[in-house]
């Protein structure tokens, strides 16, 4: 599997750390227009880092694009009189439509638009993928590439900006309820160190109950609160003071930005 990352920027070097961290490419090319910060990955043999796009697109089968929206049409511009039809075309671009990017490079190219996250470094990525007509040709290809770095699902195009949120921004969402029960555990007693510990790994473990039993949470949930006891009490000070609200509200608010985002 011959691997180019257009843009490796925060999601695009944690997507190259994936690729490496499976074994999943026989050769990546990594671009970037100041390759300072990814001079790191040139001990890899089978890595090449360049701010030649064209000589990426060139020596590589599936182009994975991981830019600002704003600079992924002049990119495809510049690239498109080189792509063939062994070319799959991977874009991670948030608000950057499959029609608008067949309007560039034309409805017989392999077009997958995934959403990956940036667990993806460490192969626990959720990626929603979807394809444009040509595409589901190679949306198998696209699921065993993400497949090998976490977990993939494929939906309408029209839940691409839902999955932006629940799965991409999802992980700053996460990230900061772990940060607040670790505060809570500092205030508690513990240090800094062993409150991140008890916090990161007691998410891990409420996440992978659920994956295995699939269970609903509230079975879960059932299963801790003690008639009159302690975790009933708090639960239900956090929702009084509104924890599901504000997630929701969040959600629904970073899903709007998107629109902005698309228009801007
Ligand atoms: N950061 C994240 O967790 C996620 C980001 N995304 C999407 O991925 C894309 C990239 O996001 P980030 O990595 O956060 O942005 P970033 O700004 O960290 O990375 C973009 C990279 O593209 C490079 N670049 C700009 N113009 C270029 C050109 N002409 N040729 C080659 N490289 C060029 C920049 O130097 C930069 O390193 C965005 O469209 C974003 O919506 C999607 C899912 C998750
Ligand atoms: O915050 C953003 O706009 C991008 C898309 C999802 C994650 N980062």
């Amino acid at each position: 599997m011959k691997i180019a990352i257009i843009g490796t920027g925060n999601l695009g070097i944690s997507i190259a750390k994936g690729i490496l961290h499976s074994n999943g490419a026989t050769s990546m090319y990594l671009t970037k227009r100041n390759l300072e910060e990814i001079r790191v990955f040139e001990k890899y043999g089978n890595v090449t880092i360049t701010s030649d796009n064209r000589e990426a697109v060139d020596n590589s089968d599936i182009l994975i694009f991981a830019v600002q929206p704003r600079h992924f049409a002049g990119i495809l511009e510049e690239i498109k009189d080189i792509l063939t039809e062994k070319h799959v075309l991977i874009s991670t671009i948030t608000g950057f439509s499959i029609a608008s990017m067949e309007a560039i490079v034309g409805k017989a190219q392999y077009i997958i638009r995934s959403m990956p996250n940036t667990a993806i470094s460490v192969g626990d990525s959720m990626t929603c993928l979807c394809s444009n007509e040509a595409g589901k040709k190679r949306i198998d290809l696209a699921k065993a590439i993400f497949n090998r770095m976490g977990h993939s699902m494929e939906i309408p195009e029209t839940r691409m900006q839902a999955a932006t949120v629940i799965c991409a921004s999802g992980i700053a969402f996460w990230m900061r309820l772990i940060r607040a029960t670790t505060q809570g555990a500092i205030q508690l007693g513990f240090d800094a160190k062993e409150a991140q510990e008890l916090a990161m790994h007691t998410c891990h473990g409420a996440a992978s109950l659920l994956i295995n039993s699939g269970n609903h949470p509230e079975q879960e949930i059932d299963k801790v609160t003690t008639p009159m006891g302690c975790t009933i009490e708090g639960l239900n000070e956090m929702e009084h003071q509104g924890l599901s609200s504000s997630l929701i509200r969040g959600i629904i608010a970073s899903h709007d930005k998107i629109n902005q985002i698309k228009k801007g």
